[in-house]
């Protein structure tokens, strides 16, 4: 046996905002991974995107040595992880490369929906997890109240929480003394059989695909023949070392550490994420557990605006995937809108960045049909269908029994708000199944219909509860429900891409709001356009946007020139993100118009 006592390997883990990525930075700066100058604001959060939004998306391992107060260094893995909810798996993930876990908690705010779920997923993994009370420099903090919220909401021992401040630098070394005390450290055997597990795995334009992998036993170097477990194939290894955050090549990676692997692997699917790795000579050696398979939970039909766009969208896909293995795409045609692709998506913040990817680095212009969930439909010859695209519902008089996914939501709310929480909840059909006061907080647990909960019940709970209430949730089962589709009807014509699935209950309300908005939203055309919505042949509700009776540039009196050129500047950009059914033009705004509807 090897002395692994030297190495910790954790996670942080916290609510969206808590300030992970703000103390990740600080841990770097302490034990000097970078210089000042490379010390750029939130180097962990490396994809523009992320920087820009302020989230961390990807998980991302660093490896720090610390020189601990006990004379010894320390080597530090420590491994970043997502606080949105859509990205939940990731931060699974990084918990199985982990003996512990730091749960970082806000001491302004309390705990918040995923830092509870978050522990839990740690706590099952059998991680040790140290609360830190974060954000101590704040006039509003209450560490005494945040510890007890801790204990009383998560049920961990708060009692040696360490306080901290991530922004001023204030306990940050305590955080570390306390972490290389109290975090295990690794087990296993350097000399037995190689056997690491794939953490996550991205594409690097110069280096092909990237690996980073927990060494549970043995050794990987240079020159080493890996066999990929699943796939059964034999690659050799081109580079291992770590990220300190800056890749760094290292002579090998040993039992217990955490690293990067490159082993001329051309696709992502070829080095699976929660696979196992060995050596191609000792190919009998037993796989660790992985991880769950994940699925979207979203699905939405994306578009090019031009059809000439659509193979280098195409091609877009496969790039994007190469990074995001839990983005999925088929081909989709649509009568409306043509060819495009049906994606599939984690959740609406997971689809709204690959939307932006899409056009901000790939130059593209696309229009997005509605989101929707999957729907079971259990047929009368007893098939069962698994539908992700409201326009391929088959003919209600063959369909047995319609289903709908229904998500457990836990929601943390102060007292004040609980009112207006649960009106939410009740509007959304949901269903209490559990409630607890504690302190000033309530946890509340609701079975919801998905549908319900993806597209805007986590802007609306914010609302309700002026920001206060959190929200974490997960697919539980299907069930029987009233579901129908309505479709939507432009000047007598069914547009397929504008189709629903809604419950029969709300047929009416949704109908008559979603033609009153299409009709703001549809710009006046030459001719009258009547917005109808319908269940089967039935005509629910109707609007009609009235044809423009003077041409716009009649305004103009035909003098001024540079007025007239503007006006038409205008309509060619509102004109870029439209689509032609038919005699009219359909705003992306329209398409979406269900996502501005309450209820
Ligand atoms: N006052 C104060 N602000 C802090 C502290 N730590 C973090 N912040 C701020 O809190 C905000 C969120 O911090 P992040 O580190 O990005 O939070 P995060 O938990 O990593 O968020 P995600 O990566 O999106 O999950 C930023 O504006 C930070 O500057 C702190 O100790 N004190």
């Amino acid at each position: 046996m090897s002395d692994l006592s030297h190495i910790r390997n954790f996670s942080i883990i916290a609510h969206i905002d808590h300030g992970k990525s703000t103390l990740a930075d600080r841990f770097i700066q302490m034990c000097g991974g970078l210089s000042e100058r490379e010390m750029e604001a939130q180097v962990l959060d490396s994809m523009d995107l992320e920087r820009e939004r302020g989230i961390t998306i990807k998980a991302h391992s660093v490896t720090l040595d610390y020189q601990a107060k006990d004379g010894k260094v320390y080597q530090l893995n420590f491994i970043d992880t997502p606080g949105h909810v859509d990205f939940t798996y990731e931060v699974s993930r990084s918990l199985a490369a982990c003996e512990g876990a730091l749960l970082v908690v806000d001491a302004g705010q309390g705990v918040e929906a995923q830092s509870v779920a978050n522990c839990y997923t740690a706590i099952e993994q059998g991680l040790e997890v140290l609360p830190i009370l974060n954000k101590m420099d704040l006039p509003q903090a209450e560490p005494e109240r945040v510890k007890q919220e801790i204990e009383e909401i998560i049920g961990i021992d708060a009692t040696d929480a360490v306080p901290c401040s991530a922004k001023s630098g204030l306990g940050v070394e305590d955080v570390l003394e306390h972490l290389v005390k109290r975090i295990p450290a690794p087990e296993g055997n350097i000399d037995a059989p190689l056997q690491a597990l794939i953490i996550d795995s991205w594409f690097d334009n110069y280096l092909g695909v990237v690996s980073l992998v927990r060494v549970k036993h043995g050794r990987i170097k240079k020159g080493d023949k890996l066999l990929v477990k699943s796939t059964g194939k034999i690659h050799q290894v081109d580079s291992v070392g770590v990220f300190t955050p800056k890749h760094t090549e290292t002579a090998d990676l040993k039992a217990g550490e955490v690293g990067f692997v490159i082993a001329g692997i051309k696709e992502i699917l070829g080095a699976p994420v929660g696979d196992t790795l060995t050596h191609s000579s000792t190919p009998d050696v037993g796989v660790l557990p992985g991880f769950q398979k994940i699925k979207p939970q979203v699905y939405a039909g994306l578009f090019p605006i031009s059809s000439e766009d659509f193979e280098a969208f195409r091609e877009a896909l496969q790039k994007l995937t190469l990074n995001d293995s839990s983005l999925h795409y088929e081909p989709e045609s649509s009568e409306a809108l043509g060819f495009g692709f049906r994606c599939g998506f984690l959740g609406m913040l997971h689809m709204e960045i690959i939307q932006e990817r899409l056009e901000r680095e790939y130059d593209l212009d696309l229009i997005t049909t509605a989101p929707t969930v999957v729907f079971e439909v259990l047929m009368k010859n007893k098939e069962v269908l698994y539908v992700d695209n409201p326009s391929r519902l088959p003919d209600m008089s063959s369909v047995q029994e319609m289903r709908e996914p229904i998500c457990k939501a836990t929601i943390l709310v102060p007292q004040d708000h609980l009112g207006s929480v649960i009106t939410l909840c009740v509007e959304k059909r949901g269903m209490q199944r559990d409630m607890h006061f504690m302190g000033n907080q309530v946890q509340v647990v609701y079975d919801l219909p998905m549908n319900e909960v993806v597209l805007d019940f986590f802007d609306r709970l914010k609302s309700a509860s002026r920001g206060f209430a959190s929200l974490d949730y997960s697919f539980d089962r299907f069930e029987a429900a009233n579901l129908v589709r309505l479709d939507i009807l432009i000047n007598g014509e069914k547009v397929d891409a504008l189709a629903l699935i809604v419950h029969k209950d709300n047929v009416q309300y949704k109908g008559r709001r979603l033609v009153e908005k299409m009709q703001e939203l549809i710009p006046r055309q030459m001719f009258d356009v009547a917005i109808q919505a319908a269940v089967g042949g039935q005509i629910v509700a109707r609007s009609t946007v009235k044809a423009l009776r003077k041409n716009v540039l009649a305004k103009c009196y035909g003098g001024d020139v540079s007025r007239k050129k503007k006006l038409l500047e205008k309509q060619k950009a509102g004109k870029k993100r439209m689509k032609q059914v038919g005699r009219v033009e359909i705003p992306q705004d329209a398409f979406l118009a269900v996502l501005k509807v309450d209820g």
